[in-house]
């Protein structure tokens, strides 16, 4: 995935504009994990909502095996390139009705419980099969983000978008993540883009770290050697004041 360019202009309530996004270029690899850092409101968000067609940039284009994403439909789109939002929506029902829900919305029939789709994206998810009955109301949010997150996977993307996937889980809940994730990427080939502030998250997950600062790229490479040698003041601080301490491994 290519984003060449990219500006996101908001309107505000009194009329005035305001830049989201200023000329951001990227290159995601096929099969790398790729976090967005960055202060809270430097776009980290906007930038995952644009590139599931959630909301459209104010200039320039992002590009998916080389097609201009603008030109697609966008359910085709959220097929290939799944996001699951920092607080997600459980539809009424099981969370087996959840997971079929995909299907139902594409007007296919979902596979049969034998089939190992199920168990795969369970497992992925960190959830066992005791779930599936279960109302997905009455989940904890941590069950419902993983909830979420087999949702998005039943679609078998190429390419998954997560925000803040780690704000409800605890710790070991987060190390079961991080290794889902690497064997989605290493296995799998899916390619990873999320927005986290949990750096003790980030390194375990990443190949790349991109680090956003008022809607700008201020620095990006390796996630450790960001952590390890921030070149910009702006990161420096955020480094310090996310608290990472002596987390980072
Ligand atoms: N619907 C909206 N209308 C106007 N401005 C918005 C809207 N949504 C977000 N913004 C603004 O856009 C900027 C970027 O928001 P965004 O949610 O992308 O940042 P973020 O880096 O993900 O923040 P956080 O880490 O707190 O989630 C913020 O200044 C925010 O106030």
């Amino acid at each position: 995935m290519r984003l060449e360019n990219i500006t996101r202009v908001r309107l505000r309530q009194d009329g005035s504009s305001v830049h989201i996004l200023r000329d951001v270029c990227l290159e995601i690899a096929a099969g790398d994990a790729v976090v967005l850092i960055g202060p809270s409101g430097s776009g980290k968000t906007t930038l995952l909502r644009l590139v599931n067609r959630l909301e459209d940039p104010t200039a320039g284009r992002i590009l998916l095996d080389g097609m201009d994403i603008a030109s697609m439909n966008p359910v085709q789109l959220r097929q290939r390139v799944a996001l699951v939002p920092q607080k997600t929506t459980m539809f009424q029902g099981s969370v087996l009705d959840n997971l079929r829900a995909p299907f139902l919305l594409r007007k296919q029939q979902p596979p049969p419980l034998r089939d190992p789709l199920w168990r795969e994206v369970l497992d992925l998810a960190q959830l066992s099969g005791e779930f599936l009955d279960r109302p997905a109301g009455s989940l904890s949010l941590g069950q419902q983000q993983r909830v979420g997150l087999a949702r998005a996977l039943v679609g078998r993307p190429a390419m998954l978008l997560l925000d803040e996937p780690t704000s409800a889980l605890d710790r070991p809940a987060c190390d079961g993540l991080a290794r889902s994730l690497r064997s989605l990427c290493r296995t799998r080939g899916v390619t990873l883009l999320l927005a986290s502030h949990d750096l003790w998250f980030v390194p375990r997950v990443a190949d790349q770290a991109v680090f956003l600062n008022d809607g700008k790229i201020e620095e990006q490479g390796p996630a450790g050697d960001l952590f390890n040698n921030p070149r910009s003041a702006a990161l420096r601080r955020f480094l310090v004041h996310s608290d990472a301490g002596g987390d980072l491994p």
